[in-house]
């Protein structure tokens, strides 16, 4: 059954669902976002000022219960996005997904190309506003470049927060290549609670999002700029988080413009960067630091990851990568510099079967390390929460 639904269908269908000022339908004025459909689940986002965002949501809802009528849709993830102004320009870069949803998908590694003039790029960054109920601070762990580290990082800090007597909650931003799933040893999807809010999944005492939950692994992540940005507001909004001190946030890798727009969006109290000791992987790292200085987002320090081998035959100290260049490229940005992870055995093994190394094996170096990163973390997340810094808002959200 799910099968036969086609994008065709779905949009056909959202002919019935007039704009925000009744003059046409929103497909007509090209307010549809990508329409990705996996299995019988579809995803898409309507575009729309995002000064009237909040009178709108009768309009994502009437969307949500069209597509939800149709046979062999499971449910419809809709949201709002304000990535553009509606009926502007059909040449603006930023409407071309919008405008060609049959259009070729973006492969995995391409930048997200509609968050190029995502709100806020021609806006001050993150002008007062609210967080997200119950979540007292958000901070994102971020990389210059892929394969750095950033998730194993991510999840085992988490856990240390966790171990400091926080309650914590980890959500996989990093939806081209989402890792919670496989760091967690997590499978299946979800359950949705009543008022269509999503139950978070557990494992070692924290809570945990992640597309992967919801998108299977082998589909194609195919979400352009805009979807990118919706799941991750819809992530935060319609995941049933409870209270949380501490919500970490795998970012994706890079600093392209989806990456920027996520910075700007999420209400952010603090970025970690995520770094390996060569000069290559320091430059990105520094570009990873101005996208979030450039939003106003607080840096709370760099972490040296893979800084020494330490062997696990002999207990011998190797430095394949360098050593201490995060140190000094954090004293030369004038950031705190959390603290280094050794390159291990440990680390690399416990990632891969599921069960980080803050939670199988507590007492070893590298879990020490871990949790003496959280707690300088943590330590610099309450200094810039007690700076004078207005509190950043989510633009496109209701
Ligand atoms: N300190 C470490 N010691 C040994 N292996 C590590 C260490 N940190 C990360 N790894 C391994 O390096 C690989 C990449 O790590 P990870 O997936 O966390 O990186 P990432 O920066 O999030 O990558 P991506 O860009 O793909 O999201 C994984 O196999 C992980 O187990």
């Amino acid at each position: 059954m799910t099968e036969t639904l086609t994008k065709d269908q779905i949009l056909a269908a959202l002919k019935g669902v007039k704009g925000p000022d009744l003059s046409d339908n929103i497909v007509a004025l090209g307010l549809v976002s990508e329409v990705v459909i996996n299995k019988g689940k579809v995803y898409f986002a309507i575009s729309v000022d995002p000064a009237r965002a909040p009178e709108l949501e009768g309009l994502r809802q009437a969307a949500a219960t069209v597509v939800e009528g149709l046979p062999g849709v499971t449910s419809a993830m809709v949201t709002l996005t304000a990535d553009r102004e509606p009926g502007s320009a059909d040449t603006s870069p930023v409407s071309t997904p919008r405008r060609a949803p049959q259009a070729a998908p973006t492969p995995k590694s391409e930048p997200a190309p509609a968050a190029a003039k995502a709100p806020g790029a021609s806006q001050p960054p993150r002008q007062g506003g609210g967080g997200i109920p119950g979540i007292r601070k958000i901070i994102a762990v971020a990389s210059g470049k892929g394969g750095v580290g950033k998730s194993t990082t991510a999840v085992n800090i988490a856990l240390a927060f966790k171990d400091q007597g926080l309650k914590v909650g980890i959500l996989d931003a990093d939806i081209y290549g989402p890792s919670m799933p496989r760091l967690l040893g997590l499978s299946g999807q979800p359950q949705q609670l009543a008022g269509n809010k999503l139950d978070p999944m557990r494992r070692h005492g924290v809570k945990v999002m992640s597309m992967g939950f919801l998108v299977d692994e082998e589909t194609p992540m195919i979400w352009r700029g805009p979807m990118v940005i919706s799941a991750i507001s819809q992530m935060l909004k319609d995941v049933a988080w409870g209270e949380l001190d501490v919500l970490v946030v795998d970012m994706p890798p890079g600093t392209g413009d989806a990456q920027l727009t996520m910075a700007q969006q999420v209400p952010l109290a603090g970025a970690v960067i995520v770094s390996t000791p060569q000069d290559l992987a320091l430059i990105d790292a520094r570009k990873g630091l101005n996208m979030f200085t450039k939003v106003n987002v607080p840096v709370l320090g760099i972490v040296e990851n893979m800084s020494t081998f330490i062997c696990p035959h002999c207990g011998g100290r190797s430095d394949i990568f360098g050593h201490g260049g995060a140190k000094e490229e954090a004293e030369k940005l004038g950031v705190p510099f959390l603290g280094e992870v050794p390159l291990t055995m440990a680390v690399r093994e416990t990632s891969d079967s599921g069960e980080p190394v803050v939670a199988s094996d507590p007492d070893s170096e590298v879990s020490k390390a871990y949790r003496d990163i959280a707690r300088t973390a943590w330590a610099e997340i309450e200094r810039a929460s007690s700076d004078a810094r207005p509190a950043p808002k989510i633009v496109m959200e209701t």
